[in-house]
């Protein structure tokens, strides 16, 4: 019998595919005297060798399809099971003290983790212990006898379900066997639902237990753009889940038409819709969809996607790449954001109650400036490639501006000293994203070049709701009038003293938000490349005057997120 699930929509498309069940089994045991270890050992010997030739298998298939690159990981893991200082104190353990043998590789791999962790100056060591903690978990599920999820092994077309994708995780998938993802917990503004979107893969987060329902390889209809999920559906349901593919994808080459148009209301005023990137390799949907500028280059993949600090010189490729391929258009390059649900293996940083009022984004720059200014020397080497514009994360008081842009000018005054070419106009901006850096917007307008308002964490900060909690995704309001109010009050604060505004969190590719942006004269759009051709053809049919007007009713007399959202469908007809 089919089963209904509804979830929040995360990313466009539709999809019915196999569901893959990436889910950690259960990995407990006891704890046991053994009379005859040698048995125990002979069982340890057969682990690691189907732990081995499971790695080898896996690392085949990632070279193949993530590139070598990614593979590698995967000879780290290999190491770690042929060394034999790890597996022969584990027979040691077996021996000496007769337990068993997940007793003694549990107690061998935390000493070991906790060995590696410790060595707090080496990162590269630090990292290791990351690894003996997958190694363990591999050689445990083979003593057990459980399977363990490989996703790097799937070769035909499935679905993911989840209880929640990391964005590495996320950055793991192949998306030409990835068809949707489904997970039990989430947000749209979440990283992983982000980098879905960038990727173009369907995907409904925070459906609440999908991954109780869902069975392996058991058919499963997704629907990234109403958030309806179907398990075991029946012949009629798929083929309605193929009827709506096949209109979106109509759709979608009506857009399409617009891809070399420029973002123009009906009463013919010009605002940039441009894309917000993770990585260079973006790019390609970024071209593919006529965007006029990157607004977000999220800089941080670029330190996750590797396993030690990136150099100034792999930095300087990178942006070089994104400023040479969008050149003349501008390209917004946003410093680390590092913290909250983004980490770095090798750079641990304190465990804290509350990560995303903790230690990230420009207070780790300005507190680790060798890091900081590795990044900025690289971004002025590139800036001679193309239209560079910076942009510091996190901004809560002017006071952390002067300190970045100070940082800034010095690493630039290097440089030309050195003879090195760099822009002489780049422009530095601040993200909008706490709330007191969007009260003080007038004054901080006096200071920076331009301002980009950072809708996913504006609005958790200012309606203290999680912007990955599903259980308050009801408090997580856009339209609401206090954030509209903020909004307004930075574009008005910008164009006061000269300045742009731009958005480059979520909303600023929402259906429902743009008519109000576009009424609040907001300069720049910057969103997932997929939502690019949807925003310039809603744009073509509205008149910026018309959405003033609306907009106004929108702050200053309905009362609440529900009754704007309305306002905004009925005034523009969706
Ligand atoms: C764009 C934003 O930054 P991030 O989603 O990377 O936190 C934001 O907060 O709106
Ligand atoms: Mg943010």
């Amino acid at each position: 019998m089919a089963e209904h699930l509804k979830g929040i929509a995360a990313s466009d498309g539709i999809a019915t595919a196999k569901a893959y069940l990436l889910v950690q089994p259960d990995l407990s045991f006891d704890k046991k005297t053994v009379d005859d270890p040698s048995k125990e050992i002979n069982r340890l010997k057969q682990a690691l060798d189907q732990s081995n030739d499971e790695l080898k298998v896996i690392r085949a298939k990632a070279a193949e399809s993530l590139g070598e690159e990614e593979a590698q990981v995967f000879d780290a893991h290999m190491m770690i099971l042929a060394d034999p200082d790890f597996t022969g104190q584990i027979e040691s353990k077996i021996k000496d003290e007769k337990v068993n043998a997940e007793q003694a590789v549990k107690e061998v791999s935390e000493f070991f983790i906790q060995t590696f962790e410790g060595m707090t100056d080496n990162p590269y060591m630090q990292e290791r212990a990351a690894d003996v903690r997958d190694v363990t978990k591999r050689i445990m599920a083979h003593l057990l006898g459980r399977t363990l999820p490989n996703p790097a092994l799937i070769d035909e077309e499935v679905i993911i379900v989840a209880h929640d994708l990391t964005p590495s995780d996320t950055a793991q998938l192949n998306k030409k066997y990835v068809k949707a993802f489904v997970t039990d917990i989430g947000g749209r503004t979440a990283h992983s639902a982000i980098m879905a979107r960038s990727l173009e893969i369907p995907a409904v987060v925070g459906t609440d237990d999908v991954t109780k329902k869902a069975k392996n390889g058991q058919l499963i209809s997704v629907d990234g753009l109403t958030g309806e999920v179907v398990i075991d559906p029946s012949t009629d349901e798929v083929a309605k889940f193929k009827q709506a593919a096949e209109a979106f994808a109509k759709q979608k080459a009506e857009w399409a038409q617009l891809k070399t148009a420029k973002s123009v209301t009906a009463d013919g005023k010009h605002f940039d819709v441009a894309a917000n990137i993770g990585t260079p390799k973006d790019l390609d949907g970024v071209l593919a969809n006529g965007a006029e500028g990157i607004g977000l280059y999220r800089t941080e993949f670029l330190y996750m996607d590797s396993s030690e600090l990136p150099t100034e010189d792999d930095q300087f490729e990178a942006y070089k790449k994104v400023l040479e391929t969008m050149n003349p258009k501008p390209v917004v390059v946003r410093t680390m954001d590092i913290g909250g649900d983004k980490h770095l293996p090798y750079l641990p940083l304190p465990q804290e109650q509350n990560p995303f009022l903790g230690y990230r984004a420009i207070r780790i720059s300005l507190d680790r400036q060798d890091i900081f200014r590795t990044q900025l020397r690289a971004l002025l080497r590139a800036s001679a490639f193309g239209n560079l514009r910076i942009m510091f994360p996190m901004i809560a008081t002017i006071s952390e501006f002067k300190q970045a842009k100070q940082i800034f000018t010095e690493e630039k005054d290097k440089l030309v000293k050195d003879g090195v070419k760099v822009s002489d106009n780049i422009q530095l901006g601040i993200m909008i994203e706490i709330p007191a850096a969007a009260v003080l917007a007038d004054q901080f307008a006096k200071y920076v070049d331009f301002f980009s308002i950072g809708t996913n964490d504006l609005i958790q900060y200012s309606m203290a709701a999680d912007r990955g909690n599903e259980h308050v995704s009801y408090l997580y309001q856009p339209y609401n009038p206090s954030i509209l109010r903020l909004v307004k009050h930075v574009i008005d604060s910008a164009h006061k003293e000269g300045k742009w505004a731009g958005m480059c969190g979520e909303a600023a590719g929402d259906p429902i938000m743009v008519p109000l942006l576009l009424g609040m004269g907001l300069d720049e759009y910057s969103m997932s490349a997929t939502s690019v051709l949807k925003v310039r053809s809603l744009m073509k049919r509205l008149s910026t005057e018309d959405m003033a007007k609306m907009a106004d009713v929108a702050l200053n007399e309905n009362i609440s997120n529900d009754e704007n959202a309305d306002l905004v469908k009925k005034t523009t007809g969706q």
